[in-house]
């Protein structure tokens, strides 16, 4: 099949790749021009495991090319993705600008039958919109060409999105017509995985409603880890025991620092907009956005508890991206721990594997060291805020010796606490300071 891709960022790029591993031919449309030369040469503009080479594969091959021009695109394409972003507007609401320029232009310039999928995640009714932009644009041009609109939502994580693309748990499809069905059915031929046709707007809001209950697990086993806390119960422990409930399951009940990223945060401040523009006050997902809003500052309540006064302490912080195996720290907790400690005027020194340059961005005035062992040289007290492997396994017996003082605050509750105890550190989890 001939596919384009509109937008080249972490999902437009998955995609792409992905379907130009099952045979496609994909060309990627992206306005950025300096991102197409980059891209166009075999350089992927963020990290992603695995991405980068599969990229510069599909490239080899012939299956994959990149253009800042819509309009060749849609020459060739008879699949069109949408995969532009969706950023937050001050009012919470999705803004959806990105996404209207690209229906303007696709009923500007489409002059054929286009499947037109919206993979972006949108609130209920944009696909009805988008359908109303492409049929005014053709009015205008006096034409009358066939489309389908169809929402095919995605559900890739950073971090392991190209086998969350190759092999999704599910292919969510939103159509309106038994033709649209059968090209998406023949589209993922290939792929092993369930696929569920609803209306456009259920695929709309599975896509809402998906994202927001994991937060909502998120939430919950964050506010019951002060709970433990209190209590002197292990919430590590709680989490396993719910998990192994198959109706709760274990996943999602890592209690931590707090959840970010591009995705939950936007995605429940848009849920909450539009079901206040419906006056359905979606309480529960107020209590899971302000539990989250206040868990860095709980957390450093805590570091400060144990700590006192934290002028001219030196903490190292482990970890700025917003999870593992990503570059990426759009709403990172990071950001409000390295904000707390400048206010407080500790002296701050971090590391990560891939996030360094963004965060040195946002805040020069800290100290960055291109290893574990640079930032936690001479600490008063280390913060694990991200649970990259090699932190986890880290020689934290030789650390010891290093530190000016062996104090670990574990905001992912990822360590081998037991180990660090014995080896004479002082531990502290989330909803686990109890168990020392
Ligand atoms: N990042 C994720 O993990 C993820 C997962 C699932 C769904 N989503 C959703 O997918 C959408 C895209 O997310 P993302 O993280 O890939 O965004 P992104 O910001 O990384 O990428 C969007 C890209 O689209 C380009 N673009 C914008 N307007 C354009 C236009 N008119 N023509 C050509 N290119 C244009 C931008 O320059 C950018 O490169 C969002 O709605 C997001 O909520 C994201
Ligand atoms: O038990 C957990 C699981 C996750 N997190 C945090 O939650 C955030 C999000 O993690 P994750 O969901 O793994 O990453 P994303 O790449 O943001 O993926 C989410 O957002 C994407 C964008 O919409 C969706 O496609 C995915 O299905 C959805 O999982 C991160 O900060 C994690 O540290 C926790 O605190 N505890």
């Amino acid at each position: 099949m001939n596919i384009a891709v509109i937008g080249a960022g972490y999902v437009g790029m998955t995609t792409s790749v992905a379907f130009a591993a099952y045979g496609h031919h994909v060309v990627v449309v992206e306005h950025n021009e300096e991102k197409v030369k980059l891209l166009s040469q075999g350089y992927l503009p963020f990290y992603e495991a695995g991405m980068e080479d599969m990229m510069k594969q599909q490239l080899k091959l012939g299956q994959l090319s990149f253009t800042t021009s819509i309009r060749k695109s849609l020459k060739q394409a008879e699949y069109v993705f949408i995969t532009v972003g969706t950023p937050s507007l001050p009012s919470g609401e999705a803004d959806l600008s990105f996404v209207e320029q690209v229906a303007q232009s696709i009923g500007t310039f489409i002059d054929d039958y286009k499947i037109i999928i919206m993979k972006s995640t949108v609130p209920v009714g944009t696909g009805k919109k988008v359908q109303e932009i492409i049929f005014s644009q053709l009015q205008k041009r006096n034409v009358d060409i066939p489309f389908d609109l169809v929402s095919n939502p995605e559900f890739l994580r950073e971090g392991r999105a190209l086998k969350d693309a190759l092999q999704p748990d599910r292919i969510i499809l939103g159509c309106e017509n038994d033709r649209a069905k059968m090209k998406m059915n023949s589209l993922y031929n290939d792929f092993q995985s369930k696929i569920l046709f609803t209306a456009l707007n259920d695929a709309e809001m599975i896509k809402y409603a998906s994202n927001t209950f994991l937060a909502t697990k998120i939430s919950f086993v964050n506010e019951l880890a002060r709970l433990c806390e209190n209590l002197n119960v292990d919430i590590t422990n709680v989490a396993k025991g719910m998990g192994l409930d198959k109706r709760i399951g274990p996943d999602f009940l890592q209690a931590g620092i707090g959840f970010g990223g591009s995705c939950f945060p936007k995605d429940i401040k848009a849920l909450l907009a539009f079901s206040a523009a419906n006056h359905v006050p979606f309480q529960i997902l107020q209590a899971v956005q302000s539990v989250n809003d206040s868990q860095v500052e709980w957390f450093m309540t805590n570091v400060a508890n144990t700590l006192g006064d934290l002028t001219n302490k030196h903490i190292a912080i482990l970890g700025l991206t917003f999870k593992p195996e990503t570059d990426d720290i759009r709403e990172a907790s990071s950001l409000r721990v390295i904000e707390y400690l400048i206010q407080n005027h500790a002296i701050v020194s971090a590391y990560d594997p891939k996030g360094i340059d963004q965060i040195k961005r946002i805040f020069p005035m800290i100290n960055y060291a291109q290893t574990p062992i640079g930032a936690i040289e001479g600490a008063d007290a280390i913060i694990l805020v991200t649970e990259w492997k090699e932190l986890i396994h880290l020689d934290w017996e030789a650390i010891k010796l290093k530190v000016n003082k062996p104090v670990i605050f574990d905001g992912r509750n990822a360590l081998d606490r037991n180990r660090l105890v014995d080896l004479g550190y002082t531990y502290i989890g989330v909803g686990v300071k109890g168990n020392i």
